[in-house]
């Protein structure tokens, strides 16, 4: 696996120059050689099958009927990301029922949790460690659940709006890191950390880590959150995996470090947020923007996910 330098204590000075693309990408994004590839074509035969057959989909989503498993609320709002999603997790997974899983077994569902299972032996505790060095504090500590979630993502061309270019929008996630597998589709773009607003897109063969709010913050700062999205090309099919890296529920969100590279909220320095309800605030906001939840009265839909998260994490 590459060295990972995910940080940020980078300055690009000003140069007459235009910088390039790694220049932009420094510290954010780190490219790693996967042991296992992911199952691309169990994953297409899975949403597939999903979408033909109802049935099937339903008692898939009554296994975990709190948030559903299969997401396709892009077949009807043509305004949230145009994807579809598989949400799965060791918790969900334990709840399938036997004869659930056996009927889609054949379809998919066993290839895709034995990849989810070799993913996790090969790369987590390495990558885990590899942060812990830049972070300066042992990431190991917080980590002894593994709270992970494993997603899988069909940026279907058939959806409600099948013009659009939004596949995700704009946003960082929430645990400590997540790796990005792509079926070789481009679509998937990196914001220059020290220029915003500067996307970078990522080519599609690549497999990326990128570090999450909860690694800035137990960091102080110094593993650097990094913005991403997917643009959807209309007609095109892309398919990716996502395994997210979480600390534990009950771990606060509180720099590991003595000292920290930028100035936090007072929430945030006084231990006040733990993992638990920091995911929950998030998960609100982001399951909007993916069509599957419907924001309430008096909660207002134009601050985008971002913005309310830094005005927690730093105070401003
Ligand atoms: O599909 C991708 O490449 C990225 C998806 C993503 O960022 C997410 O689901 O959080
Ligand atoms: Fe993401």
């Amino acid at each position: 696996m590459a060295s990972i330098a995910i940080h940020n204590n980078t300055t690009i000075t000003e140069s007459a120059r235009p910088l390039t693309t790694s220049e932009l990408l420094d510290g954010a994004v780190v490219l790693i050689e996967p042991t296992v590839q992911p199952p691309f074509g169990a994953i297409r035969q899975l949403f597939d099958h999903l979408r033909a057959n109802p049935n099937d989909a339903s008692a898939l989503n009554n296994a975990y009927p709190k948030r559903g498993i299969f997401k396709s609320a892009a077949l009807k709002n043509g305004l949230s990301d145009q994807k579809f999603t598989i949400d799965l997790s060791p918790t969900r997974d334990s709840l399938i029922p036997e004869a659930i899983r056996a009927s889609l077994a054949s379809h998919g569902l066993d290839d895709v949790l034995s990849f989810f299972n070799d993913t996790v032996d090969a790369h987590v505790s390495t990558i885990l460690s590899s942060l812990s060095k830049i972070a300066g504090a042992d990431l190991s500590l917080g980590h002894k659940n593994l709270n992970m979630n494993f997603r899988l993502c069909d940026y279907n061309p058939v959806t409600a709006d099948p013009t659009s270019s939004n596949g995700c929008g704009e946003h960082t996630d929430y645990g400590t890191f997540s790796i990005i597998f792509q079926d070789g589709t481009p679509g998937l773009e990196v914001e220059a950390p020290y220029a915003p607003g500067t996307w970078i897109p990522i080519p599609g063969d690549a497999t990326v880590v990128l570090a999450g709010w909860c690694a800035l913050i137990l960091s102080g700062g110094r593993v650097c959150a990094v913005r991403h999205r997917v643009r959807r090309t209309p007609g095109v099919r892309r398919l990716s995996v996502v395994l997210f890296v979480a600390p534990d529920l009950d771990v606060k969100l509180t720099p590991m470090t003595e000292d920290t590279n930028v100035s936090f909220s007072k929430k945030i320095m006084g231990g006040e947020i733990d993992v638990d309800w920091f995911k929950d605030v998030m998960g609100k906001r982001w399951r909007w923007r993916e069509g599957n939840l419907e924001l309430a009265e008096g909660e207002d839909e134009s601050i985008v996910q971002d913005e309310e998260i830094k005005k927690l994490i730093f105070g401003c």
